[in-house]
């Protein structure tokens, strides 16, 4: 039996970074950039207002209070988008607005609240300090700066970021294609009327969204019946770039099809493939895994049928796979450290994936809280469904929204137990 790590370095090895496009700010969201993005400029480029105020010598209002307040002369109106660097002489001051650039010989900014708000001349009735509400050039960054690496999944901030330093169009990774082919004689579609032994078929939906969520395009296809011959011929095309309603793709994922039953298809097609191996790993669920190149070089993730298993599959070997097609410099779903609220049975000698959800969320404990370390918050898991790690539980998977990992060595979960998990939403 494989171990899971060894199995997941396999499927990450399938994949390198597709080639680049460019894309315009529109289209960046959850794209991988492939291109280093850095400011040409200072970050803010020039010294600027952080209030709506005054700018005014600092030294001209030292003493300044409410008792004693000090009157300037305005001398100009700076509002946000001036180009004006008026000249502030000692006893004057410029009225300013949040963002403006600041002028050469002012040193420091007075809230408007801290005024008698005059136009032509102004009261103040604090001493600033220097530098007060003064944002410098450069703060943000210095100019030749990085800042967004080749690599990052670009969320909204790293677009806004890129938009900052002035940059509308991005080099990113192509978007993965990927089939899903889903298997089995007994599968009709959703919806459909079920005679007794038939069932829904819900994996290719499954997969399909879980592709798209991962960030590339799906193509669902299926589900296709137990026959070989048909099926190889279906992949072939696939891997040619010839089948009619897919094109050239980057990735196949089947599902089922692959354990040691008499109509196992999947394992049947592709038994001769010298560069697909089918190999038990020691994890539960998804213990009978396929995977390889086909002849034209095609990556092809031949996951287990069971619903759960095909989706735990997903998650450990073909998500990273896709992440690092896209170029991402980091293919793991982020992980916490969750208590365990529950207790359960473990397989021995087999890594045990068990879906979960959180019954009680570490901040629970107040985003205005602080955290104090001594009783260390985590969030509090309990199995998704009594069913547990149930291998054919579809419905209750849908309660989950992480993936607990129940290590080899462990043969039970008891409450109050740590264990990593997988945060799937
Ligand atoms: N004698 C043994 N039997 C089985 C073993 C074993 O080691 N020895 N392993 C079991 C394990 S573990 C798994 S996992 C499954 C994997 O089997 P397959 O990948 O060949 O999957 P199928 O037999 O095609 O289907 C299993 C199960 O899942 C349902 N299914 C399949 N596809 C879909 C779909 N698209 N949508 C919804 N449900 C689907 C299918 O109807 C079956 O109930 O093998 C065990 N057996
Ligand atoms: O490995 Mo199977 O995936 O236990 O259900």
């Amino acid at each position: 039996m494989r171990t899971l790590a060894e199995h997941r370095a396999a499927a990450l090895a399938l994949g390198a970074p597709l080639p680049t496009e460019e894309v315009g700010l529109d289209d960046a969201l959850g794209r991988v950039l492939a291109q280093d993005v850095r400011t040409a400029d200072a970050l803010p480029r020039w010294a600027n207002s952080a209030m709506d105020g005054y700018a005014v010598h600092q030294a001209d209002l030292v003493g300044a209070s409410a008792e004693h307040p000090v009157t300037l002369w305005v001398v100009a109106d700076l509002p946000a988008g001036t180009s004006a660097d008026p000249r502030i002489d000692r006893g004057t001051a410029a009225r300013i607005m949040t963002g403006a650039p600041v002028p050469s010989g002012a040193d420091a900014i007075v809230p408007v609240e801290h005024t008698d708000g005059g136009t032509i001349s102004v009261t103040v009735r604090v001493e600033p300090a220097p530098g007060a509400h003064v944002r410098g050039a450069g703060e943000d960054a210095a100019a030749g700066d990085l800042v967004v690496p080749a690599g990052t999944l670009l969320g909204p901030a790293h677009v806004s970021a890129c938009a900052s330093v002035g940059q509308a169009r991005l080099v990113v990774h192509r978007r993965p294609r990927v089939a899903v082919v889903s298997t089995g004689d007994e599968l009709v579609a959703p919806g459909e009327p079920l005679a007794r032994g038939q069932l829904p078929d819900s994996n290719s939906w499954l997969l399909a969204a879980a592709v798209r969520e991962a960030g590339a395009d799906a193509v669902r296809i299926g589900p296709v019946g137990d026959d070989p011959a048909d099926l190889r011929a279906l992949l072939d095309a696939l891997d040619a770039g010839t089948y009619p309603q897919a094109g050239p793709v980057d990735a196949i994922i089947t599902s089922g099809g692959v354990s040691v039953g008499a109509y196992d298809v999947v394992k049947a097609a592709l038994l001769d493939e010298p560069d697909v191996a089918f190999v038990p790993v020691a994890v539960q669920p998804g213990k009978p895994q396929g995977l390889g190149r086909l002849v034209h070089g095609t990556p092809v993730f031949a996951l287990p049928g069971n619903p759960v298993s095909s989706f735990v599959s997903f998650e450990l070997f073909v998500r990273p796979a896709l992440r690092r097609l896209q170029g991402a410099t980091e293919v793991e779903r982020p992980t916490v450290v969750a208590t365990v609220d529950d207790a359960w049975r473990t397989p021995p000698g087999r890594t045990q994936i068990m879906p979960v959800r959180v019954v009680a969320p570490a901040d629970d404990l107040g985003l205005d809280t602080a955290v104090d370390p001594a009783t260390n918050p985590r969030p509090t898991v309990r199995r998704a469904t009594p069913g547990g790690s149930g291998s054919h539980l579809v419905a209750r998977l849908a309660l989950a929204d992480g993936l607990a990992v129940v290590p080899v060595d462990v043969t039970a979960v008891e409450r109050g137990d740590l264990l990593t998990v997988l945060r799937l939403r």
